[in-house]
């Protein structure tokens, strides 16, 4: 079964352009000029049940809405959309009982309560009959390992614990499809694996479809078997994760952290991304980590040594210059 389809839908979003001062504002009240802004571009995607999916592009790409379109919170201007066979914008019951949305940087929990008790809320909310709400909520509590959490108030939490509320709400209904927004932002590297680890044990013992936007090349890597990267709008990229991986990205960002200050050597075709005394970032050629890894063990005092995903904007780049 087609879980998303959409044909040429394009967003275009109309804004007011205010002219500078104070006579600018004036002239405003009178006259008012608009421009025309291209969110989403004659985006095509078809998506099938069970699929693992990242939406990947810079800030500004057109991400959030492309996942607003989908998720019904805002319509598009043109072209054709659907959803397990729905109409999103319709907002029809039935549509909403059968998907969950996640954005990192909003909450739908109720901070004054317990994470209990907003759980209960959401059963009500969603009308979910007493022996499923148990049961899901205990495989994911126990899945997420959050039992002394369920009786804090939802204010307490950390960011970590607060986004595992997150998911569990999400979940509770058994929705077909997940869209997940930045799910592990601001989240440090404990947090985002286990939140990877849950995602993925979500999408491979339930089934559920799961739509990622992240900015971390990371969470793509490690849980996406697709991708699609978008940019202006446009979708330059769709397909395998792994192959996006091989051709378009080149080199990795590694962190140095030593015991004291040092003067370290910088292996050749390293590039110095940031110094200080006892810290080094180096852009390195991504066949080169381990020459370099050995470069550094053994030979500096190191307190702490981090390898990162290059950033998404080199790999768009790339794959817009086709190299
Ligand atoms: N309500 C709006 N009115 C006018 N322009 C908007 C509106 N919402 C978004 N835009 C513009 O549409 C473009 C796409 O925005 P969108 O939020 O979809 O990008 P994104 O890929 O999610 O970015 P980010 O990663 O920064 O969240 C941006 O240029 C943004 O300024």
């Amino acid at each position: 079964m087609k879980m998303i389809q959409t044909k040429n839908i394009t967003k275009k979003y109309k804004r007011y352009k205010k002219q500078e001062g104070v006579i600018g504002s004036v002239k405003g009240l009178f006259h008012r000029e608009y421009e025309e802004k291209i969110a989403v571009d004659a985006f095509n995607m078809d998506v099938d049940e069970g699929e693992f999916i990242g939406l990947i592009g810079q800030n500004g790409a057109g991400k959030t809405t492309l996942v607003k379109m989908l998720t019904g919170i805002i319509a598009p201007t043109s072209g054709e959309l659907q959803v397990m066979g729905f109409y999103p914008n319709k907002l029809e019951k039935a549509f909403k009982q059968q998907y969950a949305v996640v954005m990192g940087q909003k909450s739908q929990l109720f901070f004054e309560l317990t994470a209990e008790d907003t759980l209960r809320l959401f059963k009500e909310i969603y009308c979910i009959p007493e022996g499923e709400y148990r049961k899901n909520k205990n495989f994911f509590v126990e899945m997420f390992q959050v039992q002394e959490l369920m009786n804090v108030q939802v204010r307490t939490l950390s960011l970590g614990e607060r986004m595992k509320m997150e998911l569990i709400v999400a979940l509770l209904h058994n929705p077909k499809i997940l869209f997940l927004d930045e799910p592990t932002i601001g989240l440090d590297a404990v947090a985002s694996k286990q939140i990877r680890t849950f995602l993925k044990d979500v999408n491979e013992s339930r089934g559920t479809t799961i739509l990622l936007t992240s900015h971390y090349m990371e969470d793509i890597k490690a849980l996406c078997k697709r991708s699609i990267v978008v940019n202006h709008g446009r979708k330059i990229y769709d397909g395998d994760t792994k192959m996006l991986f091989e051709q378009y990205q080149k080199s990795k960002r590694m962190t140095i952290y030593f015991e004291h200050s040092v003067e370290p050597d910088v292996p050749e075709n390293c590039r110095i991304l940031e110094k200080t005394n006892d810290k080094l970032v180096l852009e390195i050629p991504k066949q080169n980590t381990e020459k370099v890894l050995e470069s550094y063990i053994g030979h500096y005092p190191i307190r702490d040594i981090g390898i990162e995903e290059e950033e998404i904007g080199s790999v768009v780049e790339r794959i817009y210059k086709g190299v």
